[in-house]
């Protein structure tokens, strides 16, 4: 195959890999301190931002909503616990805007979840439209139930194209919206007894919907008790939401287990203060996964002692993979997670309707132990299609272009053992579509990829990381 001009070609491992991969912050730790933050009753210093698309959209959203951001030298922003974490990243002084927010302004989502989700839920309380728009991709991404949620809190959602998608313009009703989402609704105090207002939203195409409604419940005078219809996807990320919440003095009541699945946001604006961002544990993914297929070891640097992050459960999944996985206490009380492989990948069957973020990864590992051989089964994580891209048919599209045999099914993949070969891989803007054809190319020659550089939407750097990483087993080829 004839390398193409201005694709990556992604490096294959020439040996056992003994790497340290410090990761940027996570972008959705981040995503929820920065709306915590700007809703605030008082300034929030946050450090480990990670300068990636996603959170540049939001902080840029954020500004237009009139929060004031700004950057400090690392030097004067030390988070006080800085003995134990070495934070790659930004360091924040977030001032809160004004609530409601003026509005009139327009708002570019690029193609970020969070901010196509949880801006416009802080719009409903606008007092003029604000447009959301964001990359073609975007406007195929499911809104639908979140803003049929704002409407009936009160808010106006006017369509500008297609009914349920972007582009779309968001803001408060007019006067006589005074106990809602409206124009008339006052920013909360803390306290207050009387009854929350309610909501009901269908939260089985995302968790973001959930999440979105739940920031802005503190901020509405009697609170808010969300309702999710339907099964609730991704619900680590919901309870991220709610220990966020909670860790900024909101007090929050989350269903019992087994109960129905309703929230209670009790109002008052969060506090400030100091909130440093972990690592991304879900981008520690690919880097993880590569100790599995190139063998040798891979550590990633303050994994948290606990942690709400779906990203955690690389722990069980690697080591169900064929993975050893231990978690080594550092000098400075954090602690690192090693995972040693020998190359060797077993197949996998799994349900992903938590973790569906990480699926990409682990499809990848489930081609290359197909390669090897091993079947493996990717359940619960339907949901993929309204991701960056239709992640299902994207992931059945290019595991077909190396040769290998996958069933798309209703709910996910099932991809079966055959041998798999170099090709030119499509990315389709998606940051997880790209580090799903760096981990097969460790495995496999000639694995060249459209568009590398949309890593960047959540990680910074991808390349240069990936490649130290690899320096560490004598270079890549
Ligand atoms: O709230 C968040 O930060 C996220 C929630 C999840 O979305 P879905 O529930 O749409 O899968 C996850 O997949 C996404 O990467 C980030
Ligand atoms: C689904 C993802 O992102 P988003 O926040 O844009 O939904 C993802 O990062 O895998």
């Amino acid at each position: 195959m004839q390398p193409s001009p201005h694709a990556w070609s992604a490096p294959r491992a020439t040996g056992p890999l003994d790497a340290v991969v410090a990761l940027p912050g996570s972008k959705s730790l981040t995503a929820r301190a920065l709306v915590l933050a700007a809703t605030a009753q008082d300034a929030t210093l946050l450090s480990g931002v990670p300068r990636s698309r996603d959170t540049a959209l939001l902080l840029e959203a954020l500004r237009r909503l009139g929060a004031s951001i700004e950057e400090l030298e690392a030097a004067a922003a030390q988070p006080q616990d800085q003995g134990q974490r070495q934070e790659v990243g930004q360091q924040l002084r977030i001032t809160p805007a004004p609530l409601p927010p003026a509005g009139g302004l327009s708002i570019d989502c690029g193609l970020a979840g969070t901010v196509m989700r949880f801006i416009p839920a802080l719009a409903a309380l606008a007092r003029r439209p604000v447009v959301f728009d964001g990359d073609e991709a975007a406007r195929r991404r499911p809104m639908r139930p979140l803003l049929e949620a704002l409407t009936s809190l009160g808010a106006r959602v006017r369509y500008l194209a297609e009914t349920g998608f972007l582009p779309v313009e968001v803001w408060a009703d007019g006067p006589g919206a005074e106990d809602g989402a409206g124009a008339g609704a006052a920013p909360a105090e803390s306290g207050g007894s009387a009854p929350p207002q309610q909501v009901r939203v269908d939260a089985s195409a995302s968790s973001q919907f959930l999440s979105a409604l739940l920031l802005l419940g503190p901020l509405l005078p009697r609170g808010l008790e969300v309702s999710a219809t339907g099964r609730v996807v991704s619900l680590p990320h919901v309870e991220m939401t709610v220990a966020a919440l909670r860790e900024r003095g909101v007090v929050v009541e989350a269903p019992a287990p087994g109960g129905p699945p309703r929230w209670r946001v009790h109002p008052g604006r969060p506090r400030g203060g100091q909130v440093a961002i972990e690592p991304d544990l879900s981008n520690a993914g690919p880097f993880l996964a590569a100790a599995l297929v190139a063998g040798g070891r891979v550590r990633v640097p303050h994994w948290p002692v606990s942690t709400t992050q779906a990203g955690d459960a690389w722990r069980e999944l690697l080591a169900r993979l064929g993975g050893q996985v231990v978690l080594e206490p550092a000098q400075d009380g954090s602690q690192t997670l090693a995972v040693t492989g020998t190359g060797r990948i077993e197949g996998i069957d799994a349900d992903l309707s938590d973790l569906g973020e990480l699926a990409p990864t682990l499809a990848a590992l489930a081609a290359v132990a197909g390669h090897q051989g091993r079947a493996s089964r990717l359940r619960g994580i339907g949901h993929l299609r309204g991701h960056e891209t239709d992640r299902l048919a994207a992931l059945s599209t290019e595991i077909r272009r190396l040769g290998g045999r996958v069933e798309e099914l209703d709910d996910g993949l099932a991809i079966h053992p055959a041998p798999l070969h170099g090709a030119l891989l499509r990315s389709y803007a998606d940051h997880r579509m790209a580090t799903f054809a760096a981990v097969v190319g460790l495995a496999v020659d000639g694995i060249e990829l459209d568009d590398v550089a949309c890593t960047s939407k959540t990680l910074p750097g991808f390349t240069g990381l990936w490649s130290g990483m690899l320096s560490s087993c004598g270079g890549e080829r």
